[in-house]
């Protein structure tokens, strides 16, 4: 059987990991959510009390990188991590650093669904289904400050929308894999989009790419 990689890219607060969330519980594949790689290297940097623009600090924190429990540390959604994440991100050793834990991912027998800005790129240019999921960034701020205010986190909605802004120009601006569309990537804009709706236009993205690939 041929495996089913799925890339899902695109900025922070696009729904990227909801919807690769739901295709890998679809489709019974594991999931990376490949932000939390870089929050954690982020936070560990800050931990140590280094600046975040120190790239040997940083790729030091990134080989040490320790995965277990990643995704249950409740640290790592704050709103510092996301921003601690994206300027540690811009150091290419600290990608160098993580290439290989998501390839090695993104290289399991059945497939796998990983989400971030650099999948379909990088981490795995020849998955089978590519997606680059985005919304406007009003829209985006407004997801992002629901989900946090919800956790009791004390946010200004322009606050949140100056960092979904100053995060995409980061992202998007670095020289080392800046988050970008791939040329093979659809791309699926949520703004209008429920979660449900969502989701199933990005099955019915992934089903036309299965097809072709005759998966
Ligand atoms: N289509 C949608 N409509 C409304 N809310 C959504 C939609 N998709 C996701 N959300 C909500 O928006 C918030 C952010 O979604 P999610 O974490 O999936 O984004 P993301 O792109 O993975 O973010 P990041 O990678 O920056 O952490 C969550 O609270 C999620 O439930
Ligand atoms: N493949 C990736 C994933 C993430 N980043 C950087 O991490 C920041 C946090 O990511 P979230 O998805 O959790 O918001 C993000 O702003 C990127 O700078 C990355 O570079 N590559």
């Amino acid at each position: 059987m041929t495996a089913l990689v799925i890339a899902v890219d695109g900025p922070a607060a696009s729904g990227k990991g909801t919807i690769a969330a739901r295709l890998a519980a679809h489709y019974g594949l594991p999931h990376l959510d490949t932000g939390l790689l870089y929050r954690a290297v982020g936070l560990a940097v800050l931990d140590a009390g280094r600046d975040l623009d120190d790239a040997v600090a940083a790729e030091a924190a990134a080989l040490s990188l320790d995965i277990v429990g990643l995704s249950d540390n409740p640290r790592l959604t704050e709103r510092d991590a996301g921003e601690a994440a994206s300027r540690v991100a811009s150091h290419p050793g600290v990608r160098a650093a993580l290439l290989k834990l998501q390839q090695d991912f993104a290289g399991q027998p059945g497939g796998a669904v990983l989400d971030g800005r650099d999948i379909g790129t990088v981490i795995a240019p020849d998955a089978a289904a590519k997606l680059y999921v985005t919304a406007t960034p009003e829209v985006r701020a407004e997801r992002r400050w629901k989900q946090l205010t919800a956790r009791g986190q004390d946010i200004a909605f322009n606050d949140m929308l100056e960092d979904i802004r100053r995060r995409d120009e980061r992202d998007s601006g670095r020289d080392s894999a800046p988050m970008v569309q791939a040329d093979d990537a659809v791309l699926l804009d949520t703004t209008d989009l429920g979660i449900e709706a969502a989701f199933d236009a990005a099955r019915r993205i992934v089903e036309a790419a299965r097809v072709r690939a005759g998966i």
